[in-house]
């Protein structure tokens, strides 16, 4: 396929020219102020910031303050939670400028709406099972983010699940994740043709250190994509 489907509400669908669209780029487990500076001027839409403490790439809140501190304007900050107390997200809400949420593990959909926020749910593809099912339980989230973990396990494992899954009728936007590298993007984006690419381990030097020279290539390889189209 030669560019992005796309449903309106009318329910109406077309295929976006692939020349007119740009695949967004999602850099995840952002630990440093100056790695969220560097990613957003190397074309980063977004950055996620994992509030889970069992990740290797969780920060508290002072460094998610200097991260965000960091960001020039109109890039999109993300906060990543699995199976966090309710309480817990409110505090986060509350002291830092955040503005998505991103729910990663088995949260119910009246969990993740409870916050009043936009929210883009991950959907677990290390399960068999059709991802438009997770698409019609949470019709609240504005997307959905499919990573190669199954439930009840972390992401950012840097494993590929078989793309082969990604719905093109989805009427949804659909972010891609799980073992993306600058090696390997550009065959995914055009063989899915999602919304959007999210990236953590996959451009990093060590566990929640970003490498600003593995991020630049995969900003690249997800461009060059368009311009060869
Ligand atoms: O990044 C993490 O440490 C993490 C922890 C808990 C849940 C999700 C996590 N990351 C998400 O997983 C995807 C895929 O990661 P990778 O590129 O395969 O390493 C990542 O983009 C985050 O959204």
């Amino acid at each position: 396929m030669n560019g992005y489907p796309f449903k309106f509400s009318s329910g109406y669908a077309i295929i976006v020219s692939a020349k007119s669209f740009r695949t967004r780029v999602k850099i995840c487990g952002v630990t440093r102020p100056e790695h969220a500076r560097d990613a957003a001027h190397l074309g980063a839409d977004a950055v996620g910031l994992v509030f889970h403490e069992r990740s290797p790439r969780a920060v508290d809140r002072a460094t998610a303050q200097a991260v965000i501190d960091a960001l020039p304007p109109f890039v999109t900050v993300v906060a990543l939670f699995q199976d966090p107390q309710a309480a817990f997200v409110r505090q986060v809400l509350s002291e830092l400028r955040i503005d998505l949420l991103q729910f990663h593990g088995d949260e119910a959909p009246e969990f993740c709406e409870g916050f009043h926020r936009r929210y883009i749910k991950a959907i677990p593809m290390g399960e068999s099972g059709d991802p438009k099912a997770w698409v019609a339980r949470y019709p609240s989230a504005v997307g959905f983010l499919l990573d190669s973990h199954s439930r009840g396990t972390s992401g950012g494992s840097g494993e590929v699940f078989d793309w082969a899954r990604v719905p093109h009728d989805a009427g949804v936007p659909l972010i891609m994740a799980g073992g993306l590298s600058p090696d390997n993007v550009g065959d995914a984006v055009k063989q899915a043709r999602p919304f959007a690419v999210d990236v953590s381990s996959g451009v990093e030097s060590a566990p929640g250190v970003k490498d600003p020279q593995l991020m630049a290539a995969f900003i690249n390889e997800v461009s060059n994509v368009h311009q060869a189209d």
